[in-house]
């Protein structure tokens, strides 16, 4: 389905409801420059380090397309966990699932309250964004725990920069990129304003040092395109 979402007055902050999670794969795709391809790398950089029945977690699944994906992918049977706090989503989910035959477990559960246990990769594409500074540190120290001890974490997300000019002029090639995409101005700035203290993003320099103060050895970027970024994590 298309996303029209803020075609329409809206004064809530945005969640991840029903209305979302209905048109949310076309929301991806026109929303997140070179979604697919930070997808595909995300999979090609997973494959590197995978081996029979090893243990991957996709901490904010959405719909599921990442596992599914990486599922198709690869040569070795898995154990795929996608977790989610949005019922809508993981509705959706199952669905593709089944679709795609491709075995996850699908669980509802918040990530900061749910244990990952024996991971030899995490994945969190365009997640962290969503969870409050504090509680972000928390997280990415229990990311690091979990993992095994050669583990990888590879996790997308929006970025800011330092440089108040350079941001403005990022923030305006994003917007351009989004008129391309078929969203008006109203649409865009509605967003904007729901998205307003619920999506919180780190410059690239914040989340490489939230990475390497919880004890990562190295963090690289291996994707960025303005204000996007995919990073990849190595205990
Ligand atoms: C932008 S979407 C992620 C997109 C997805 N990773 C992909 O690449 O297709 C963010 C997801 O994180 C989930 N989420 C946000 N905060 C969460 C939390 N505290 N616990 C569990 N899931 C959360 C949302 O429900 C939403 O599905
Ligand atoms: O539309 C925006 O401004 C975005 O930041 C895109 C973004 C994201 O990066 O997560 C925001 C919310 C939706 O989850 C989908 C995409």
């Amino acid at each position: 389905m298309v996303d029209k979402i803020f075609e329409k007055s809206i004064k809530k902050q945005f969640e991840f409801d029903e209305d979302v999670a209905s048109v949310f794969d076309d929301m991806l795709n026109r929303s997140v420059p070179y979604y697919k391809q930070t997808q595909e790398l995300t999979i090609k950089f997973a494959l590197n380090y995978l081996n029979k029945n090893d243990v991957v977690y996709d901490l904010g699944c959405s719909t599921a397309s990442t596992l599914i994906e990486l599922g198709k992918h690869s040569k070795y049977d898995l154990k795929l966990i996608g977790i989610d706090n949005s019922s809508a989503m993981l509705a959706r989910a199952s669905k593709k699932c089944k679709a795609f035959g491709i075995d996850i477990e699908l669980r509802n559960d918040d990530l900061l309250n749910t244990s990952y246990e024996n991971a030899k990769l995490i994945i969190s594409n365009y997640t962290l964004q969503f969870i409050r500074p504090l509680q972000r540190e928390k997280l990415i120290q229990k990311i690091y725990n979990s993992l095994d001890k050669d583990g990888i974490f590879i996790f997308s997300e929006k970025v800011i920069s330092s440089n108040k000019t350079l941001n403005k002029q990022c923030i305006d090639i994003y917007y351009d990129f989004k008129k391309q995409q078929g969203y008006s101005e109203y649409e865009i700035s509605q967003k904007r304003e729901a998205l307003e203290n619920v999506l919180i993003p780190y410059t690239e320099e914040e989340n490489k040092k939230m990475i390497l103060d919880a004890g990562f050895s190295h963090c690289e970027t291996i994707f960025k395109w303005v204000n996007f970024a995919t990073f990849i994590a190595i205990k």
